[in-house]
């Protein structure tokens, strides 16, 4: 993969051009691409900035995000050909900081669950994941150092984790959404994957001018409570084997690891997710659900057709619980600096007919804590399985630190 950290090093010595680093990534792209498709439109002629902490980086935008220089079409035939007269904020965030947009990278319809023909790099009979599906292949695949995506259920962290590289869903609203298709607004957060823990906090604070987001060279010994989130099942073998091995390795190098049991209010805001999730959807998507019905992706759909009837009622009660967990889980960090706890199940899905399951995802995204995916363990077939380390709500610099931690015991292991 290519290193974001190692393209700011080199190019700050001189060693390496910003428009070489650029001319590299494409060429990657270029040999890559066929074989993965992580992309639904790019550009060979992209040029390096010459100022700012990203230039020479080359970033691949999920289509859900609006761009000035290519279309947005959404994963959905609805919105082909479309083309925003301007750049989402992240998008202009990026540039700003010198990074050169290279593409649109593959994105289920409307970020929900429909499948892409995107496929998994470390074994292509298997799925990279959703529904950031292109940012998280095109990453790992090592055509790009730095890739956009979204989170609303899980996915940024799970096919960060099927794909074995790095990734942030950071605090809530820490990025702007604006210029970003909507479709829960409780819950659609922009993440960020690259390489590593150190690429990713480098690009997230490039990204929002935030230097405190780096971690230090010698990262302190993190306090970490262990969460298996027994109310959203059990997991695979390959996902259970990803938690302790992590969860012994950053024991063995020093981390204090001790279990963690959540109250039930906050198991309870992991149940009504969906509702919030879809009873959003069903007026972020109005027009698109009604005016233009048969041309959306089935299995989005079905789950519009399941949650029609939701009522305001059980949406402000489902949001109630969400705010009274959030209270609960603010004091769980009063004994642990983060929490440790499963990715994804286990490895990426055989085939493309699912993107994986969300279920030890969607909680987080509802607490609008960081989020930060480590790659722990390879399963049968070569397929990563990752952890995600996760801290209080604002403190994406103590989950940055924590991940990286655990990240070098990993790598000493
Ligand atoms: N957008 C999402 O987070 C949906 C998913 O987890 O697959």
């Amino acid at each position: 993969m290519i290193s974001l950290a190692e393209i700011q090093r080199r190019i700050d010595s001189g060693d390496l051009s910003a428009d070489a680093a650029i001319a590299q990534s494409q060429e990657a792209i270029r040999a890559k691409e066929k074989t993965i498709g992580a992309f639904v439109c790019r550009a060979d002629d992209v040029r390096a900035a010459r100022t700012g902490p990203l230039r020479g980086i080359a970033v691949g935008i999920k289509d859900i995000m609006d761009t000035a220089d290519f279309p947005t079409e959404m994963g959905s035939p609805i919105y082909r050909g479309f083309r925003s007269r301007g750049d989402a904020a992240v998008v202009m965030m990026l540039k700003q900081a010198g990074a050169s947009i290279v593409g649109k990278t593959t994105t289920t319809a409307f970020a929900s669950v429909d499948p892409t023909p995107t496929l998994n790099p470390h074994n292509r009979g298997h799925t990279p994941g959703g529904s950031s599906s292109g940012s998280a292949a095109a990453v790992a695949a090592g055509m790009i150092p730095l890739a956009l995506g979204t989170q609303t259920g899980g996915s940024v962290i799970r096919p960060a984790s099927f794909c074995g590289v790095a990734a942030i869903k950071p605090s809530y609203r820490l990025l702007p959404t604006v210029g970003v298709k909507c479709y829960s607004w409780t819950l659609d957060t922009v993440g960020l994957f690259a390489a590593g823990v150190d690429d990713v906090a480098r690009g997230l604070s490039a990204m929002t001018g935030r230097p405190e987001l780096v971690p230090s060279a010698s990262v302190a010994s993190p306090r970490i409570g262990v969460v298996t989130q027994h109310f959203a099942g059990a997991p695979e073998a390959a996902g259970a084997e990803a938690l302790q091995t992590a969860a012994r390795v950053a024991e063995r190098a020093g981390a204090t690891v001790h279990g963690v049991d959540l109250q039930e209010i906050v198991a309870e805001a992991w149940r009504v997710h969906p509702l919030i999730q879809e009873f959003e959807a069903h007026r972020a998507l109005a027009w698109e659900y009604r005016e233009n019905y048969d041309a959306m992706a089935p299995l989005l759909r079905s789950k519009l057709d399941e949650s029609r009837d939701t009522t305001p009622a059980a949406y402000d009660a489902a949001m109630g619980v969400a705010s009274r967990a959030r209270q609960a889980l603010e004091k769980v960090f009063d004994d642990v600096d983060v929490l440790l706890t499963l990715s994804a199940p286990g490895a990426a899905p055989k085939g493309l007919a699912s993107t994986g399951d969300a279920r030890y995802n969607r909680l987080w995204t509802l607490m609008g804590v960081p989020c930060v995916n480590v790659p722990a363990h390879v399963a049968d077939g070569g397929l990563p399985v990752g952890v995600q380390v996760i801290a209080r709500y604002g403190a994406d610099a103590q989950a940055l630190a924590a991940a990286r931690f655990v990240e070098q015991a990993l790598a000493r292991k």
